[in-house]
């Protein structure tokens, strides 16, 4: 049976008690209405968290340096390629597994800085009218800490009710929304049509790629990150 619009309104309400339920009311589709009458599309953002709101790469090579310090090591301006342990393992094979240990170990996710303008730039999204936000993030299969430490990562920055905008997957391209800010310039998974369009956050590891890279860009939090919403809204 389907919920009832009381019971609708209401979940929403439980779940975001922030928001304007007005606003909300008005949409029961995907559209709300603007002050003119007219009537406005209703976006959903996936926002990335490792490496656009968390700063693993940073986290990461500091770990690496306290546990390592007589190992090579990648300075963030060399950086290139997504994945860090695939350069370890081309600068020494065995530094793979040395650079796997750092975020498998505990405390790591949880850990990670914040990237600068992150967490107020969602805050900010998460007020605004017709805007549902998620933060949609990948786990490592190595779950004894990863998981949980998202959660608490979450938690520590946006507040225990931000949990609720919490997507764990290891394939975003099943979730639907708008738009993806996501550093990873290649998301892939069993649907080859995501609904969303995929805005590159640049990072140390993807700002050499040029053309290669057919996505619109976020260069920092800094950039215009309201016109890239506003330019789906329409
Ligand atoms: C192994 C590895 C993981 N990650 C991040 C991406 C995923 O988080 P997110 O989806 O929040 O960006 C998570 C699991 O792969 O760790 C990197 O950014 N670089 C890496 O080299
Ligand atoms: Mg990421």
């Amino acid at each position: 049976m389907l919920p009832s619009t009381t019971t609708r309104i209401l979940g929403s309400f439980l779940r975001d008690p922030f928001k304007r339920i007005g606003v909300n009311m008005s949409s029961s589709s995907n559209t709300g209405t603007t002050a003119s009458g007219k009537r406005r599309k209703r976006l959903r953002v996936l926002v990335d968290m490792d490496g656009v709101l968390a700063d693993f790469e940073g986290g990461f090579l500091r770990k690496y340096r306290d546990r390592y310090p007589d190992e090579p090591y990648i300075p963030l301006e060399a950086r290139r390629g997504f994945w860090v342990s695939a350069q370890y393992s081309q600068l020494r094979s065995d530094l793979c597994e040395k650079a796997i240990s750092i975020w498998e170990s505990k405390d790591f996710f949880s850990e990670l800085e914040p990237l600068p303008g992150g967490v107020e730039a969602v805050k900010e999204m998460a007020k605004m009218d017709n805007t549902d936000v998620f933060i949609c993030t990948s786990p490592i299969k190595h779950y004894e800490h990863c998981p949980r430490e998202k959660y608490a990562w979450v938690e520590k920055h946006f507040g225990h009710d931000f949990l609720e905008q919490v997507i764990l997957t290891r394939d975003k391209t099943v979730v639907s929304g708008d738009v993806l800010i996501d550093d990873k310039p290649d998301i892939l998974g069993v649907e080859p049509k995501p609904s969303w369009e995929h805005i590159l956050f640049t990072a140390c590891h993807n700002k050499h790629l040029g053309n290669d890279c057919p996505h619109r860009r976020l260069l920092s939090w800094d950039d215009d990150w309201r016109a890239v919403l506003d330019s789906k809204r329409k």
